[in-house]
């Protein structure tokens, strides 16, 4: 029998200042990835594009309203045990309005690129973000162990710039 793969919709977006040096993380408070710092985002829910959902958790996690976000491609995350993928569809913007306030979700702060507090995010991290801030547009499959802490593997492949 074909077994089919079951894929959920979700969005991160990192908010970067006008000359790329630093980037906007949150500290999650609750839920999924809680106690790591990341990006904004979430679940896409029934009704929204997927763009709408990443502009939607990035106000609600943040006050922040982006002008425009830029694809930087799709991270898939297979995790041992659960037979659902997440498929984290990865943007950017540089270009916010709004004051940035701590929510019951997100405590945020801005970070220097180049010292990020990879020791408090998600272990996949320093693997893509090389990429991320190359400005490459990439996908990538993770395969994480039950522990949401050992990656098993990876594969990426970079987008044709053409
Ligand atoms: N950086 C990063 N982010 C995520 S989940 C981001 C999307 C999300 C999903 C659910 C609630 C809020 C946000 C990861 N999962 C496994 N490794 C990971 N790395």
């Amino acid at each position: 029998i074909v077994e089919q793969e079951l894929h959920k919709l979700y969005t991160l977006v990192y908010v970067l200042n006008k000359d790329k040096t630093k980037i906007l993380l949150g500290l999650k408070k609750r839920g999924f990835g809680k106690g790591r710092w990341n990006g904004f985002g979430g679940k896409v829910e029934k009704g929204e594009t997927i763009e709408q959902g990443a502009l939607r958790e990035l106000k609600e996690e943040s006050n922040l309203d982006a002008k425009n976000l830029e694809k930087k491609g799709v991270i898939y995350f297979k995790f041992e045990g659960d037979p659902v993928i997440m498929d984290v569809h990865l943007y950017t913007t540089t270009d916010v309005s709004g004051d940035l306030i701590e929510t019951d979700e997100m405590l945020p702060k801005w970070y220097n690129v180049s010292d990020l507090p990879y020791s408090s995010m998600w272990p996949d991290d320093p693997i893509w973000h090389p990429w991320f801030f190359e400005g490459k547009i990439f996908t990538v499959k993770f395969f994480f162990k039950a522990d949401l802490e050992t990656i098993t593997g990876y594969k990426h492949k970079f987008a044709s710039s053409v």
